[in-house]
């Protein structure tokens, strides 16, 4: 018979030092090699964030954590190593980041979910002013959200994307599972008016009209302002004020949650984009995004399309926004799944061309394999 007794609490910890001495003894080798490459980027001046090799190495970490035992689950695997690559950055060059705050917007925890504890963040006060900012050199890359799965596109950065898109390039795409909260410093059935993003509404239709259906809807910079927003009116003896936003943001300001998991849909995902002043690398499974105008008269958006499906390009996305030049004219963007260096793609582009008024690529960057 075996012995089933748990071993005692202090030889279990005993054991976890031990390990830990030789968990920080391989960071620290490890940390010493990441120098050298950073020595090597200085030197050739090549990107310090390079997504492709991210995604091969969280792959590998969990293909070899589910090898060598499965114990811990694939998201504590990606997190642990997300963190020790957040770290690399700090030995090889300092990263400074931009996304649409206050602190505690969606944006905030993609980008903190991307790029760990170890950067400097960034908050600015619109989608544009990220564009503005990566153009600038004022931070080394942006996040910003493109679409969403319940919602659809997002405007204004489809807007911002038509006029900045030429000078920059996205750099990497994060998918993060949205959560919203319904917060306020009244009672639930005091709440008279909601803020947020119109993008959180539309995320939370169904629940704001069942529940809320005589609310007025105030739209906010971003769903962190709106909590903010909330709490000043609080502070000066104004209730009825609520706010849709993360948990996070509620905490951080301090607006209490009347209603948690609001959205209309329980697999509700932001695609966003990280922006940058240089193109990423091949990864061997990526995307391309693309934006174009169609030609007066003679094209049509099947011409275009057509140029893609000859060439055995396969599309995964369309929008449209209007194109801000004449009245019924529209932008289009694109994703195809290739990379721009990739022969197909590179005919399908030459032989669009002569159909669009414009075409440009927006980037090319690692398909997402997994969501936040
Ligand atoms: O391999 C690199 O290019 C590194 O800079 C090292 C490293 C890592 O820690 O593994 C760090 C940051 C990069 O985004 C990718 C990988």
């Amino acid at each position: 018979m075996t012995d089933e007794r748990p071993r005692p609490l202090a030889e279990l910890r005993a054991e976890i030092d031990t390990i830990d001495r030789e968990l920080v003894a391989l960071l620290e080798r490890r940390a010493k090699v990441v120098t050298e490459v950073g020595e090597h980027k200085r030197g050739s001046g090549g990107p310090i964030y390079a997504p492709h090799r991210e995604a091969e190495v969280l792959q590998r970490a969990i293909d070899e954590a589910a090898r060598v035992g499965g114990t811990m689950p694939p998201r504590t695997v990606e997190a642990v190593f997300r963190e020790i690559m957040s770290g690399s950055f700090a030995l090889e060059r300092a990263l400074r980041i931009g996304y649409l705050g206050p602190r505690g917007s969606f944006s905030h925890q993609a980008a903190v979910a991307q790029f760990g504890s170890s950067v400097a963040y960034e908050e600015l006060r619109a989608i544009e002013a990220v564009f503005v900012e990566v153009r600038r050199g004022r931070v080394d890359y942006g996040l910003v959200p493109i679409e969403n799965s319940t919602g659809g596109s997002i405007r204004e950065t489809l807007d911002a994307f038509a006029e900045h898109g030429p000078h920059l390039s996205i750099y990497a795409e994060v998918v993060m599972r949205i959560r919203h909260t319904l917060h306020g410093c009244c009672e639930p059935s005091q709440v008279r008016r909601i803020h947020s993003k119109p993008e959180a509404f539309a995320q939370c239709r169904r629940f704001l009209a069942e529940q809320y259906p005589q609310a007025e809807l105030v739209p906010a910079a971003s769903t962190s302002a709106a909590v903010i927003h909330v709490r000043e009116r609080a502070e000066a003896g104004e209730l009825g004020d609520a706010a849709v936003a993360s948990t996070l943001a509620g905490t951080l300001y301090g607006v209490p949650a009347l209603f948690e998991g609001i959205e209309d849909r329980p697999n509700n995902l932001t695609r966003f984009m990280v922006l940058a002043r240089e193109a990423a690398q091949p990864s061997g499974e990526d995307k391309t995004s693309l934006s174009f105008t169609i030609q007066d008269g003679s094209g049509t958006l099947v011409d275009v399309l057509s140029c893609f499906a000859s060439e055995g390009v396969n599309l995964s996305h369309i929008d449209k926004r209007p194109s801000g030049l004449e009245n019924w004219t529209y932008s289009f963007f694109v994703d195809a799944l290739a990379h721009r260096e990739d022969a197909n793609l590179q005919r399908a582009l030459e032989r669009a061309r002569p159909h669009c008024r414009a075409l440009t690529v927006l980037g090319s960057y690692p398909r997402s394999r997994r969501i936040l």
